[in-house]
């Protein structure tokens, strides 16, 4: 046979089978004006499971990811997360969804003028209602240490390096307890050092917390690291999808591009 792409070969296999998904994207369409962005996609994340998204730069990878959320509508398709429909929820019952899902931006997003205590204990006074001053100061104390950073506590933000920056948000993301991460570029602008220690937090998160994470990268070291399953995505569909050995091993041009080995 010749000129058999990765795709041909995909598109014969059965995609693979995820029980009880915690995200169940079906069919997922999305186009703006003639341009159609997402053209065909289907994925499940199953449970504790680190699903990495890749694809060349305009792939559409945060289009999906903001189609998920909620910030974008889909034009057809559906998405189901922790067992509702996304595209049906009203705006409260979407806030409530979303405060099971922990972002983790490529910007990091730290309010500049709270140190990282005010930082981390933010968003656990807005959703964690009901706690203690001291169950407060527990858990701040709790999720420093699992970034190991209990030292900068009392930091502003603007003392602080691009690492320990997105530390301190993945802390403050894992503090409200989230069922599911969405991990946006984790380690874009960071050395090949900081971004290895990025890797093994996204891992620690994983075991420590149970979660259930999406991590859109391209950064081959930190798919590769974190990766349970990983999904390439060209021209607006699942181009291949399969462990990162297979990746590793494909034949297939298009996937050599992106040097895996
Ligand atoms: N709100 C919007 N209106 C119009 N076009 C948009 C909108 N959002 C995204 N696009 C277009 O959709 C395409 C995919 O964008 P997207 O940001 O999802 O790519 P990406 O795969 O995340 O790229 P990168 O790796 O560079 O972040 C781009 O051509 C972009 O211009």
């Amino acid at each position: 046979m010749s000129n058999v792409t990765e795709q041909d070969i995909t598109n014969t296999l059965p995609k693979t089978t995820v029980e009880n998904p915690v995200i169940d994207i079906r069919q997922l369409k999305k186009s703006f004006g003639s341009q159609e962005i997402l053209k065909d996609i289907t994925l499940q994340l199953g449970s504790g499971e680190n699903l990495v998204v890749m694809g060349k730069s305009g792939s559409g990878k945060s289009v999906l990811i903001k189609c998920l959320v909620g910030l974008l509508t889909p034009d057809s398709g559906s998405i189901t997360i922790l067992e509702q429909d996304v595209t049906g929820l009203q705006r409260k019952e979407l806030n409530q969804l979303r405060q099971k899902i922990g972002f983790l931006f490529q910007s990091g997003a730290l309010y500049d003028s709270m140190t990282v205590k005010q930082n981390i204990e933010f968003p656990l006074r807005r959703i964690k209602k009901g706690l203690t001053e001291k169950e407060i100061t527990e858990k701040v104390q709790e999720v420093l240490e699992n970034v190991d950073l209990v030292d900068a506590l009392n930091k502003m933000p603007s003392a602080l390096s691009g690492g320990m920056r997105k530390r301190i948000s993945l802390a403050r993301t894992i503090v409200v307890d989230p069922l599911i991460m969405l991990y946006d570029e984790p380690t874009t602008g960071l050395d090949p050092v900081t971004s290895d220690e990025i890797s093994a937090l996204i891992m620690d998160v994983q075991k420590k917390y149970k979660t259930s994470s999406i991590i859109i990268t391209h950064d081959i070291k930190c798919a590769l690291h974190t990766a349970n399953r990983m999904i390439m995505l060209k021209d607006g569909t699942v181009f291949k999808e399969g462990k990162p050995e297979e990746f590793k091993q494909s034949t297939d041009e298009y996937i050599q591009s992106f040097s895996f080995q």
